[in-house]
């Protein structure tokens, strides 16, 4: 008699061969991981709609949702640490820039600098991370629980194309309006003569990371753009640094 395996699809015997390699508990980390992030990110979109509804102005919003978003997103260090450990099929390189990128816009710059806080730059990459997390983890998740709904997929592996470069926008906006206090304050920056000999200015630190969006973000957009080829069309993608 066949058995529940061999009567399923070929897709669904990929899939259950994906799980047995991946592991039973690395499976239900993951699930657990993606559920919470995914709460996380609806937590805070709630959060933001209610502040919009009610007081009828992004000023102050982002204050009113730091702490859930510092939390949640310094939480997706981990997924680094999913691709070292080999139980997710991801690049470590990728997924590092990717998280880092974000961690140093969230704690060195729209935490540091009060001032920049209300623009509405802010609000713009805030909002598409939301759309793209909440999209992101429940794909994930459903995944895992073998339970995926196709708009769910298409979202995923589509609404990409336009949040990305939206939320690049919103990134080196926010980072070029903090230029000015950056320099006037000269936070972060170390001037000699010092015990250590060592300068470092943080205001072209900024915009050497602002240059580094040129090298790097394509090369994250077509890696995206590989997954969506494989994903929704079914090829046979080879990723260069796997
Ligand atoms: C210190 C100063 C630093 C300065 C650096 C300056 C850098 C500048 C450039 C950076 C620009 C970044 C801009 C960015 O912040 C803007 C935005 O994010 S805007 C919003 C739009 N964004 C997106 O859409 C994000 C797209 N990116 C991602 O999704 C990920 O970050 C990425 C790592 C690129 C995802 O790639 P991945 O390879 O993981 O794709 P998949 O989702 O298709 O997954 C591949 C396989 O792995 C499985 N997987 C991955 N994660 C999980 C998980 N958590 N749980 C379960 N499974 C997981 C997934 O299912 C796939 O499995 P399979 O191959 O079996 O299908």
């Amino acid at each position: 008699m066949a058995s529940g395996e061999e009567d399923g699809t070929v897709e669904e015997k990929e899939t259950n061969n994906k799980k047995r390699t991946k592991g039973t508990i690395a499976t239900a980390w993951l699930t657990f991981y993606n559920i919470a992030m995914t709460a996380g990110w609806l937590v805070l979109a709630v959060a933001m709609v209610r502040y919009y509804l009610q007081k009828g102005t992004h000023k102050g919003l982002y204050r009113n949702i730091a702490k859930t978003l510092k939390f949640f997103q310094t939480f997706a260090l981990l997924e680094v640490g999913h691709c070292a450990i080999g139980i997710v099929r991801t690049s470590v390189i990728v997924t590092g820039v990717q998280v880092c990128s974000r961690i140093f816009m969230v704690w060195f710059v729209t935490n540091s600098i009060r001032q920049i806080q209300n623009e509405e730059s802010v609000i713009l990459f805030v909002v598409v991370w939301t759309i793209t997390e909440i999209t992101r983890y429940s794909f994930y998740t459903f995944n895992l629980l073998n339970h995926l709904p196709y708009f769910i997929k298409w979202a995923r592996y589509n609404m990409f194309i336009v949040m990305y470069p939206l939320g690049v926008i919103g990134e080196l906006l926010t980072i070029h309006a903090s230029l000015p206090y950056v320099r006037r304050s000269g936070m972060y920056s170390l001037r000699l003569p010092n015990k250590y000999n060592v300068s470092f200015d943080y205001y072209y630190f900024l915009i050497i990371v602002m240059l580094s969006y040129i090298p790097l973000f394509p090369q994250l957009y077509f890696h995206m753009l590989r997954q969506r080829r494989r994903v929704l069309h079914g090829e046979i993608v080879v990723e260069k640094d796997e």
